[in-house]
C-alpha cells in the first residue's frame, strides 16, 4: 500500500522547488551562521534539543519520511526556532546536488536504518564510499557523529573510520556508550528504554586535510525521493 504524501506548509519546511533557488543550503536561512546537517531527523526529537542547545548554528534537518517532516516542522515551529529548517530529501542525492565543499560544521546520523539481515547489508547508509564522501562536505574540523542502537553496524563503522584518511577519532575509545550533553532521539530513547546500549562514534576531519571532489560517488538517480518534483512536497 502506497502512503498519501501529505502537504507540509509549514515555513520551517524546504520544497525542492525553494531549494533549487538558493546558490548554497546555508542562504535558506535568514541569519547566516555555520551549517550542520542531521541526516535521517524522523519526528525531531534530536533535532529539537540540538537546535536549542546550540542558537549559533543554523540545523538542515532531512529524512526521506514526509510524515517525519512534518512532525519535526511542526515541534520546530511550536518551539519557535529560527535555526532549523527541514528537506524531505536522501541524503547522498541532497548531498550531491546541493552542498559544496567544506560547507558543514557537522554532521549528525542518529539510528540510521540498520538492515539487520545479513543479505541486505549493502543498503546501508554508512559504508566506506559514504564516510569518505562526508569529508568532502566537512568543514575544517568539522565533526562527524554516528549513533546506532544496533552492535554490528557501530562494529563495522568503528572498524572502518580509522582505514579512511582524513578523519580522526574525537573519543579516546572506538566507541563509547556514552557521549554527556549528547541529546537522545526517539530511537535512541527506545532501545535505552529497553535497558540496550547505544554505541556513540565521534570522529572529526583531521586538521590541514584536504578533501578533493574525488571523493565523490557519481550521483545515482534511484537515490531520489519518489514524487518530490511532482508537487507532492
Ligand atoms: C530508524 S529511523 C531513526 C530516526 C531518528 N534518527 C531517531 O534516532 O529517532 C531512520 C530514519 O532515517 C530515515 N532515512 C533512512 N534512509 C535515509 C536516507 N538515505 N536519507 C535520508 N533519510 C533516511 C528514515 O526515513 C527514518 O526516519
Amino acid at each position: 500500500m502506497t502512503q498519501r504524501t501529505i502537504q507540509i506548509t509549514s515555513p520551517t519546511f524546504v520544497a525542492a522547488s525553494e531549494l533549487e533557488t538558493v546558490a548554497a543550503p546555508g542562504d535558506l536561512f535568514a541569519v547566516s551562521r555555520p551549517l550542520a546537517l542531521e541526516i535521517g531527523c524522523g519526528i525531531g526529537d534530536f533535532i529539537l534539543q540540538l537546535a536549542c542547545q546550540h542558537p549559533h548554528i543554523n540545523y538542515l534537518a532531512i529524512d526521506i519520511y514526509n510524515k517525519g517532516c512534518l512532525k519535526t516542522c511542526s515541534r520546530i515551529d511550536a518551539a519557535g526556532l529560527d535555526n532549523v529548517r527541514v528537506v524531505r530529501a536522501e541524503a547522498r542525492d541532497l548531498l550531491g546536488r546541493h552542498f559544496g565543499p567544506e560547507s558543514l560544521t557537522a554532521i549528525y546520523i542518529n539510528c540510521p536504518d540498520p538492515w539487520p539481515k545479513k543479505r541486505h547489508r549493502d543498503r546501508r547508509l554508512v559504508g566506506a564510499d559514504f564516510l569518505r564522501s562526508l569529508l568532502y562536505y566537512l568543514a575544517p574540523e568539522g565533526e562527524l557523529y554516528f549513533i546506532t542502537d544496533f552492535t554490528d553496524y557501530a562494529e563495522d563503522v568503528a572498524a572502518l573510520l580509522p582505514t579512511v584518511p582524513g578523519y580522526v577519532n574525537a573519543l579516546t575509545l572506538p566507541s563509547a556508550t556514552e557521549l554527556p550533553g549528547y541529546p537522545i532521539s526517539k530511537y535512541m530513547r527506545r532501545f535505552l528504554d529497553l535497558g540496550q546500549p547505544i554505541h556513540y562514534i565521534h570522529y572529526r576531519k583531521a586538521p590541514g586535510f584536504a578533501a578533493g571532489a574525488d571523493l565523490l560517488p557519481p550521483l545515482r538517480p534511484g537515490f531520489r525521493v519518489h514524487g518530490e518534483h511532482a508537487g507532492n512536497e
